[in-house]
């Protein structure tokens, strides 16, 4: 039976690279793969790990239909054995009913890679939707770990090496990004909470007369 699988987590717990995993496995196996992605840090229609693979991609755009996509490829001769789609928290939540509707139609698996909460703990609309209609949702087993030795559960955005919890949801960026205006980190809940990133901490450290103040 085809299935919608959502494979979720933080940011820098393995999601992509898992994708092209699952490709590779199927493309040895003869099996051809439609690959969607969104605004991946390495640039449009591609999709990138951080192990330093990389893959072409088709990118979706917000207008895109997903569903009508992959028809035309099919009816202009194409083969499509199943479907992977990176950084699907990007997506529109249409655009995920779209995929619901590839597995239910056209009977064909649709793997989609993504975070669920935003850099405020908000979830992101494709995200979702994700939970909402997916048949599966997997976490991954490669566990992203917070600075204090817990499993990160949270993403925190950095301006300026600070953690902020206004802003734009989407903001491209990466993780240990040295020098980048916009970065982010993976927290655990506690420290996201107290907006305790690694360098916050390491300022505590150097004033231990100074007792924490939480904003709650
Ligand atoms: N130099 C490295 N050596 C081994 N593993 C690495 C290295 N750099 C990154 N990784 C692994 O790659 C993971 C990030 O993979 P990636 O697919 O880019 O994550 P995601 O798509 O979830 O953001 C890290 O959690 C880590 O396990
Ligand atoms: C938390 C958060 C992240 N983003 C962006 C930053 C990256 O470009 C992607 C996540 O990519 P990854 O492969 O999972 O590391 O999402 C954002 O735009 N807004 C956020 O709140």
């Amino acid at each position: 039976m085809p299935e919608l699988v959502f494979f979720s987590g933080t940011m820098d717990c393995g999601k992509s690279t898992l994708a092209l995993q699952i490709g590779h496995n199927r493309s040895a196996r003869g099996l051809q793969g439609l690959i969607f992605t969104r605004d991946d840090r390495a640039g449009e229609g591609k999709l990138s790990s951080r192990l330093g693979l990389v893959t072409e991609a088709v990118e979706a755009r917000p207008e895109m239909d997903l569903y009508a996509y992959v028809v035309a490829e099919l009816s202009q001769g194409g083969k499509v054995d199943y479907v992977i789609v990176d950084e699907a928290q990007f997506l529109a939540a249409e655009q995920i009913d779209q995929l619901a509707r590839v597995v239910d139609d056209l009977e064909l698996d649709v793997f989609a890679f993504g975070i669920t909460t935003d850099f405020r703990t908000k979830l992101f609309p494709g995200s979702q939707r994700l939970i909402e209609l997916a048949d599966r949702i997997e976490t991954l087993q490669v566990e992203a770990m917070c600075w204090c030795g817990a499993r990160a559960t949270h993403n925190a955005r950095t301006v300026g090496g600070r953690m902020v919890v206004e802003g734009e949801q989407v903001v491209v960026g990466d993780v240990n990004g040295p020098g980048a205006e916009v970065g982010y980190e993976v927290l655990c809940r506690r420290h996201h909470r107290r907006r305790m990133t690694a360098a916050a901490a390491r300022a505590a450290a150097l004033s231990p007369d100074v007792l924490p103040v939480y904003a709650n």
